[in-house]
């Protein structure tokens, strides 16, 4: 479970990105968070695993308070949590296989880490990884040779080669078509169902939001404006989150679902 009780954050400079944000995210649950450009998206998902400091209030993460990990607690807490990126953060000059396996480093010894040596138990883990986002077959093939969604899987499998407990997902379709986008909004939202993984996904298209949310958490100025599902949030919620009227960029296709 995740529970923000009064969660600000004020970064050095001074600006306030998250604002009082109450939420509690119970076990398996598959969460949408939308909100402009600056709403503060980024920097809740990010406060998750500790990669941003809450500065006020109290996040627990599976009952610990993540502002008073010690390092080892917040190696443990990001072992528990994958995380993927819009722009997929692999190694693109190696192989899918050796991306996948650094999602095993959390459970290497220091020295093992070092020399890049894994254990057949992790390949497996790999593996089974790479098939539940099918493609396993590119698993010899250099990252560098993927297209953008197959990109976003490998970061998918390696995130889940960790077998973590909650997969955080920053905008990870932003950069992918429509057909592509929904593919990979498809794998996270398998994923969750049939491994239970906590699920917390940035996104600004409407239309995805309301097709793979469960839950839709709406962001404006750094405080949580609506929380509800996807058939609740219709256009007029989606203005008031956004504080404009809505435009053709706010939805990611037009077309029929691939
Ligand atoms: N490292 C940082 N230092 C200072 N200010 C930051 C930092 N990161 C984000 N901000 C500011 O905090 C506010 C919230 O940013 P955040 O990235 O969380 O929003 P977002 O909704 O994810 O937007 P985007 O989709 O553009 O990333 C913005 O005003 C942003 O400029």
């Amino acid at each position: 479970m995740i529970e923000f009780r009064d969660v600000s954050v004020t970064y050095p400079n001074g600006t306030k990105a998250l604002d009082g944000v109450d939420l509690t995210i119970p076990d398996g649950q598959f969460v949408v968070v939308v909100g402009l450009s600056g709403a503060g998206k980024s920097t809740l998902v990010r406060t998750i695993n500790g990669l941003v400091p809450v500065t006020g209030g109290e996040l627990l993460v599976n009952g610990e308070r993540v502002a008073a990990a010690n390092r080892r607690q917040l190696r443990q807490l990001r072992s528990q949590v994958g995380m993927i990126f819009q722009s997929f953060n692999l190694v693109t000059r190696t192989t899918v296989m050796n991306n996948v396996l650094t999602g095993r480093l959390h459970s290497a010894s220091a020295l093992r880490s070092l020399l890049g040596w894994f254990r057949g138990a992790d390949k497996e883990i790999a593996f089974d990884a790479l098939e539940r986002v099918g493609i396993v077959e590119k698993a010899y093939v250099r990252a560098s040779q993927l297209s953008g969604g197959q990109q976003q899987r490998v970061a998918i499998a390696r995130g889940l080669a960790q077998q973590p407990q909650i997969m955080l997902a920053d905008e990870p379709v932003a950069s992918l078509d429509p057909p592509t986008a929904n593919a990979v909004m498809r794998d996270l939202q398998r994923i969750n169902r049939e491994l239970g993984i906590t699920t917390v996904v940035n996104l600004h298209f409407l239309d995805l939001a309301r097709r793979y949310g469960d839950r839709i958490i709406g962001m404006r100025d750094g405080q949580v404006v609506f929380d509800g599902t996807g058939e609740e949030a219709d256009d007029a919620v989606f203005e008031s989150i956004y504080g404009r009227s809505l435009t053709a960029e706010d939805v990611a296709e037009t077309g029929p679902v691939a």
